[in-house]
């Protein structure tokens, strides 16, 4: 099967499922917003978005105007739905379906959708999914437009604690909307258990979708988390620019969620305000994690032989993440629970330094790879070796 082909033309019901990986960043998060230099790497915890479109054909019950656009996220044990009549009056005029075309969502548009919110009861204690529902419904209407169709949406990710939850959200929402709208193709290659991976082209037009969806979460996002999360692997990312790097020996990493939550939005902004108190100050900061993020990545990449060599890269690249650590408390985004780990970890002479946007969230931590590591089944921790390579992939079934 063409998984596909003819997409666009298909009248009977399509289901395709799109999973994307989060991600960690080992340098440069916040100062990467300013043109720093950032290293990330794709993480082995996915983000699930299928997508099951009704019939559109005449006679088959799902003209345009009739059913409803449904989200039902799993993990909040939420649902959500908005019949096509009322997202076509509220959306009609603002937006049309272009998937070709990436556009930010302007504020007309942001405001519309903000009205269509307002139709759904959102419990306050999880107000904080207004945001992730204003991208959906964004990238829903701008993909495919005002018909009916029900997305269903689960992660292993914990959501706002720095491993890019909104950018996997993004990107595998606008995977499995793009295939949908037989706006990309899947390629021949085949990734892990059947998934299908797209071609570089397509990639490119789901990561411009998904960083889209991530201006309406972050208010001003880098790009690197919509970039690592759809190309994988580890990347350097500045400015745009994405450079892959090829780790030759495995960096293990354990990551302790601090279960403190968090908005990356405020963090961002937070910075700015703080680099336009102090404009001197700040440029130096980032000019400085430029450089580690600079020195970090050409490490990595070193191919180290011996027991002695790969000690000495994991020392320079924990010295590293010790100096990141520091420049990341002096933007004003560490958090008394992250301190707690840093002086926990430190105990055992393992450095951490928190990962994403901060104020609680998760830590990294370096395991250099001469210490045997056990993980009590069900504690807070996860270890993750990072060599895999993980990207969004694709799976479509007609029914
Ligand atoms: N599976 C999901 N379903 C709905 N919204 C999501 C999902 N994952 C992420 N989001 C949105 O992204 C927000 C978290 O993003 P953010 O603050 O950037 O933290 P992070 O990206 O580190 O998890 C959530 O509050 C929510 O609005
Ligand atoms: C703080 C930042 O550098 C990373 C944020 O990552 P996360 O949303 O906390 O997973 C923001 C960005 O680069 O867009
Ligand atoms: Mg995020």
């Amino acid at each position: 099967m063409d998984p596909v082909a003819g997409t666009a033309e298909h009248r009977g019901p399509l289901e395709v499922r799109a999973r994307a990986p989060g991600k960690i960043i080992l340098a440069g998060e916040h100062a990467v917003v300013h043109g720093s230099a950032a290293v990330a790497a794709a993480i082995d915890l996915y983000t699930n978005s299928s997508l099951l479109l009704r019939p559109t054909g005449p006679g088959e019950g799902g003209g345009a105007g009739s059913g409803a656009v449904e989200l039902d996220l799993r993990d909040s044990g939420l649902t959500f739905s908005w019949p096509c009549s009322r997202l076509r009056g509220a959306l009609g005029e603002e937006i049309s379906a272009n998937p070709g075309a990436p556009a930010p969502c302007s504020p007309d548009q942001l405001a519309a959708i903000a009205r269509l919110l307002q139709d759904q009861e959102i419990p306050e204690a999880k107000i904080w999914l207004s945001a992730g529902l204003s991208a959906f419904l964004f990238l829903y209407a701008s993909i495919l437009g005002c018909r009916p169709g029900k997305a269903v949406v689960s992660s292993d990710l914990p959501m706002g604690a720095g491993l890019g939850s909104s950018a996997a959200f993004c990107v595998s929402m606008s995977g499995a909307l793009l295939t949908a709208a037989g706006a990309v193709s899947v390629g021949a290659r085949r990734g892990a258990e059947g998934w299908e991976v797209l071609e570089k082209g397509a990639l490119e037009l789901v990561n411009q979708w998904a960083f889209q969806g991530e201006k309406i979460i972050h208010g001003k996002p880098s790009g690197i988390d919509n970039s690592v999360s759809t190309f994988g692997k580890m990347i350097k990312f500045k400015k745009g620019e994405l450079t892959n790097l090829e780790s030759w020996n495995p960096v293990k990493m354990l990551i302790t969620d601090t279960r403190v939550g968090r908005n990356t939005k405020a963090l961002v902004a937070g910075v700015s305000e703080r680099a336009s108190r102090h404009p001197d100050a700040m440029a130096s900061v980032f000019h400085a994690v430029n450089s580690i993020s600079e020195e970090l990545s050409s490490i990595v990449e070193l191919a180290a032989e011996d027991e002695i060599a790969i000690t000495s890269k994991e020392d320079k690249l924990a010295e590293l993440m010790e100096m990141n650590q520091g420049l990341l408390q002096c933007m004003g985004v560490s958090h008394s629970s992250i301190e707690t780990v840093l002086r926990t970890t430190l105990k055992y002479s393992l450095v951490s330094k928190l990962t994403g946007a901060g104020g609680g969230g998760c830590v990294l931590t370096l395991i250099p790879t001469c210490i045997l590591f056990y993980i009590s089944p069900g504690c807070i921790f996860s270890f993750m070796v990072l060599y895999k390579i993980n990207t969004i992939q694709l799976m479509c079934d007609f029914c």
